[in-house]
């Protein structure tokens, strides 16, 4: 079943008489429990179409619908609520709060959500147990990044969102964190939307969605999945 459908995507800003086409008409399915990379250059509408994903920026015309729901019909506290029950986002520079620690960025969730899972559990799972009590600036680079991992999956979101979340990273870390991504969303049954512009990445995912101008250049399912062991940039 899709859980991510879009028809004739369409986010368009205007400026003065200038339009620009973030979105041109883009129709896509992604399936529950897929891996999938959202590849494109610079300016090529990735964020646009992850924003709207995520409830936190609407479609200019066209549709999304999110386990055949369309979000355009959503009330504004039906998609506070989609935000904070069904969306997990992580981010290219983390986004932690800086004056809490570790394990305060994480429990925070329970602020968002009643349900959330434990998370010290989660924080063991992603390899910071030993982290908890510290500050974001105590940690590296792949550390906060794994924290943010650790706080999109503590509210237990059917879908995760990911925007460029190696891209302050090295290689090496890079792959840890895109294994740890693609680890937890198979241990928690997530799908997982990761947007890049790095095309080694495209290698290891179920199916890769090619944006170029706003428009879909290619959507194809990936036949054979690279492992991300295998993966280096
Ligand atoms: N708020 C806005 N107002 C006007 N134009 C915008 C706005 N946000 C994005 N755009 C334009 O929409 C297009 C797509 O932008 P978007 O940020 O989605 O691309 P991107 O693929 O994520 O790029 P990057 O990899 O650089 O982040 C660009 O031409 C951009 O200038």
């Amino acid at each position: 079943m899709s859980i991510i459908l879009a028809k004739n995507a369409t986010k368009m800003y205007q400026s003065g008489a200038r339009q620009t086409f973030a979105l041109n008409e883009i129709s896509f399915g992604i399936e529950d429990g897929e891996f999938v990379v959202i590849l494109g250059q610079s300016g090529a509408g990735k964020s646009t179409l992850l924003n709207i994903l995520g409830g936190i920026d609407c479609l200019s015309s066209g549709e999304i619908f999110v386990n055949n729901i369309p979000l355009s019909k959503m009330k504004e506290n039906e998609l506070a609520r989609y935000r904070a029950n069904d969306i997990g986002f992580i981010f290219q520079f983390y986004n932690l709060i800086p004056t809490l620690t570790v394990y305060e960025n994480i429990a925070l969730m329970k602020d968002i959500k009643d349900d959330i899972l434990d998370p010290a559990a989660i924080l063991d799972r992603v390899g910071l147990k030993q982290h908890l009590k510290k500050f974001p600036s105590q940690l590296s680079g792949g550390e906060q990044q794994r924290v943010s991992i650790a706080r999109a999956i503590v509210k237990n979101p059917e879908i995760l969102l990911c925007d460029e979340p190696t891209g302050a990273l090295d290689s090496e870390t890079g792959c840890m964190v895109m294994q740890l991504i693609q680890d937890v969303c198979r241990e928690y049954h997530k799908t997982a939307v990761v947007v890049t512009h790095n095309a080694n990445i495209a290698k290891v995912a179920d199916r890769v969605i090619r944006l170029k101008n706003g428009r879909i250049s290619d959507a194809a399912v990936n036949e054979k999945p690279m492992s991300i062991k295998e993966l280096e940039w």
